[in-house]
């Protein structure tokens, strides 16, 4: 796999606690890379690091090869940062804006004004040139947040919480912004909602308390937290070892006199097997439903065991 980002042994400490530790991840040159973590877990850290805005306590990043502490210019230019925060300038129109973050960037002079249209176009801010940044909506600030993140034409665009306090409508459009984006560079892009990482990214990287928990495809993710029980309401129920006996079925457990447990392994077409079962034996079916692990429930279950023990 050719990489565009390369962390070794990334760690940070802002005090006294370390707000990272030991993280390694190599991302490849396109598609979407998902930072899926709680409240604190790390992101914004490893995220400000990445695009050299924070100096790491230890460790190295590479983009493209080159090393971000040792030629920061070099590697800052290829890459795009909207930060938690985006850093938006409220008293300046969007070409006002758009040039000066290009010129930042090191965007030269002749290039200026077709870099700042073809990232207008690509963010559907076209329209919007003129306008004062100030009286645009939260969802067309964050379009403008991405425009400046893509003016230079960055190999990796960095997106931090990108949807956080959009309304729903706001955040389908930044979603699909994203998607596009993404067809021609890498993207990293962080959130602590799980659906949201699974509808966009096809690699999944999960950070708990500073360490990477969770590193593989979104395939595998969803593999892996696939449930393995379900609740089943049966008014003619049989004894525990009846189900038992049913292919897959691992454990068996009555909550009350008609409503059981049922614990499987990974065949997923079980629900089918019963409820085909209870038909056929009268045990007359009333409810099936699968337990589905709660978010906290994955990131405990993840946390518990050896950190990046998921390549
Ligand atoms: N400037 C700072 N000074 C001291 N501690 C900090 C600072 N910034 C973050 N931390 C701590 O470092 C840890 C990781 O924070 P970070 O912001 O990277 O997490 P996060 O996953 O991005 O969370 P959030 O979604 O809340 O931003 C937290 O315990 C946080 O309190």
């Amino acid at each position: 796999m050719k990489s565009i980002v390369k962390l070794e042994h990334l760690s940070h400490k802002y005090s006294s606690a370390w707000a990272i530790r030991d993280i390694n991840m190599e991302i490849g040159n396109t598609g979407i890379v998902g930072l899926l973590g709680s409240n604190g877990a790390g992101k914004s850290t490893t995220m400000n690091i990445l695009c050299g805005a924070l100096n790491q306590t230890e460790g190295n990043v590479f983009i493209n090869g080159i090393n971000l502490r040792e030629q920061p210019e070099l590697a800052k230019q290829q890459i795009g940062f909207l930060p938690q925060t985006p850093p938006l300038y409220m008293d300046l129109t969007v070409d006002e804006y758009l040039r000066y973050c290009a010129g930042l960037r090191q965007v030269p002079k002749e290039k200026l004004k077709p870099a700042v249209k073809e990232a207008k176009e690509r963010c559907g801010i076209d329209h919007f040139s003129n306008r004062l940044i100030s009286n645009l909506s939260g969802g067309y600030r964050q379009r403008v947040g991405i425009a400046q993140a893509i003016v230079h034409r960055p190999a990796l665009v960095v997106l931090d919480e990108p949807t956080n306090g959009l309304d729903p409508n706001q955040i389908i459009e930044v979603r699909s912004l994203i998607k596009e984006i993404a067809t021609d560079r890498a993207v990293i892009f962080s959130s602590h909602i799980l659906p949201e990482v699974q509808i966009l990214c096809k690699e999944i990287k999960m950070i708990e308390n500073g360490r990477i928990v969770f590193s593989d495809t979104m395939d595998a993710f969803n593999n892996y937290v696939e449930p393995h029980s379900m609740l089943i309401h049966l008014e003619n129920p049989p004894s525990a070892a009846e189900l038992a006996a049913i292919p897959g079925v691992t454990k068996v457990a009555f909550l009350t006199e008609r409503q059981v447990r049922v614990h499987f392994n990974g065949d997923q077409d079980i629900t089918e097997k019963v409820v085909a079962i209870s038909i056929q034996k009268g045990w007359r079916l009333r409810e099936i439903s699968l337990d589905k692990s709660a978010l906290d429930e994955i990131f405990k279950q993840l946390s518990s065991q050896n950190p990046q023990s998921h390549h």
